[in-house]
């Protein structure tokens, strides 16, 4: 049975952008960037004023002498002349610092009179300005490739002056919950032997916020026949197929004979991880098809380990920039791993991360609070609280 790391190596080698196009800067929130964006000036564009004050020859200003006020520099309106020794020039936050001028002193040690002023001592030490060009330079990567874009990023795009981006075609994902036993949520209570379907809406919402959107989501009874022709629609109608259930190996499950008529060839089938050991991933017609055992913890973390990551590498992302994990304490101690390697669902407190208390695959409502997937290697020694562990943010 294939590792985590070697299944997600198979992942990564096949997968391929699907494409890309060309959106206006307000319509490029949340999308992949498929070309590197930059910088078409410095910034700032000129030397600045960081405080609202006085621009003056640091050199010959003393506090207690009067120096004559021969202008102003506001953002967007630049003062034209020359400051020399004697003078000063009322400068605004964001202004073009004034030729001769290399200093700004804070209109807080200001004391002016008609048309001159002079300071308090205690000015400085600091120039308050800002360097052309220190915040970046023109021609510089400001957003590279492959990049996500972020509400902070955004600003980072923005400041780089263009109109128009380009970003990967958004994927689009049919999920498919299989089982008799699942009803539509409001529709369980009234169905005996049902239970309500929740693994597609986990799974859909974790698409969207992977970038995708989600093009269809059904359910499919345990049927062949309905399941084939679900599987045909599903994958005529997206770039990625999510199956939830049917994974494993009993006689109602038809997850992956559902996809046989339609040509599916596997990447990997079942892996040595605890939950999610029934996972697969294949190939149907030129789309990718995704098994997620039907448990709902297993459908989640399956999801987060491999949905995301494939998403990702159809928007030129990075799929290892997905799984990167962070070294963290643990706020409890845990026992030694089992015999496949095993992402402990976990919340976060302010001592470090504590293992949501019920492990089970079939749980659902401790999903709530698990922020966190502890990554434990197959047979890693117990911890104590205090000591590290590698986290996943879940
Ligand atoms: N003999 C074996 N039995 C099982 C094995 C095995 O290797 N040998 N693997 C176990 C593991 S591990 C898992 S995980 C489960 C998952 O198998 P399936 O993908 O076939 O899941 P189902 O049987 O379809 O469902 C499991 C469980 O989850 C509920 N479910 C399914 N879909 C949904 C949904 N969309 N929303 C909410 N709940 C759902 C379903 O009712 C079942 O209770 O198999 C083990 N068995
Ligand atoms: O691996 Mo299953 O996902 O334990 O329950």
């Amino acid at each position: 049975m294939p590792s985590f790391d070697e299944a997600i190596a198979l992942l990564a080698e096949a997968v391929q952008p699907l494409g890309r196009e060309t959106v206006t800067l307000s319509d490029a929130g949340g999308r992949f960037l498929a070309a590197p964006l930059h910088a078409r000036t410095d910034a700032p564009r000129h030397t600045v004023s960081a405080m609202d004050g006085y621009a003056v020859v640091k050199a010959t200003t003393e506090a207690g002498h009067w120096l004559d006020v021969i202008g102003e520099s506001r953002a967007g309106g630049p003062y034209a002349g020359t400051v020399a020794s004697g003078q000063a020039v009322r400068i605004f936050t964001g202004a073009s610092l004034p030729a001769g001028a290399d200093y700004v002193i804070v209109q807080e040690h200001a004391v002016r009179e008609g048309q001159r002023v002079q300071f308090t001592p205690g000015f400085g030490p600091g120039d308050n300005l800002r360097l052309a060009g220190s915040d970046f330079r023109a021609g510089q990567v400001l957003v590279p490739a492959g990049t996500r874009l972020t509400p902070r990023g955004m600003v980072a795009a923005a400041a780089a002056d263009l109109a128009h981006v380009e970003v990967s075609l958004t994927p689009s994902v049919a999920i498919i919950a299989t089982g008799d036993e699942l009803a539509a949520p409001g529709s369980s209570f009234d169905q005996p032997n049902t239970l309500p379907e929740s693994g597609s809406f986990g799974v859909a919402a974790l698409a969207e916020c992977a970038g995708a959107t989600v093009v269809a989501r059904c359910t499919g009874p345990d049927d062949m026949g309905e399941l084939e022709a679900l599987a045909a629609q599903a994958l005529a109608d997206a770039d990625c197929v999510v199956v939830i259930g049917g994974a494993s190996v009993g006689d109602h499950d038809l997850a992956k004979p559902m996809f046989a008529a339609h040509g599916l060839e596997l990447v990997f089938s079942r892996l040595d991880i605890r939950p999610g050991r029934p996972v697969w991933l294949g190939r149907a017609q030129g789309k990718w098809v995704l098994g997620l055992p039907g448990n709902p913890t297993s459908a989640m973390v399956t999801a987060r380990l491999f949905l995301r990551p494939l998403l990702a590498g159809l928007q030129d992302g990075s799929v290892d920039a997905e799984l990167v994990s962070t070294a963290m304490p643990l706020a409890a101690a845990i026992p030694e791993a089992g015999a496949r390697e095993t992402f402990i669902r976990a919340s976060a407190g302010p001592d470090g991360l504590v293992p949501v208390g019920n492990q089970e695959s079939g749980a659902q409502s401790p999903l709530l609070a698990a922020d966190w997937l502890i990554r434990r290697a197959a047979g890693a020694p117990a911890c104590e609280a205090g000591e590290l562990v590698q986290a996943l943010a879940f």
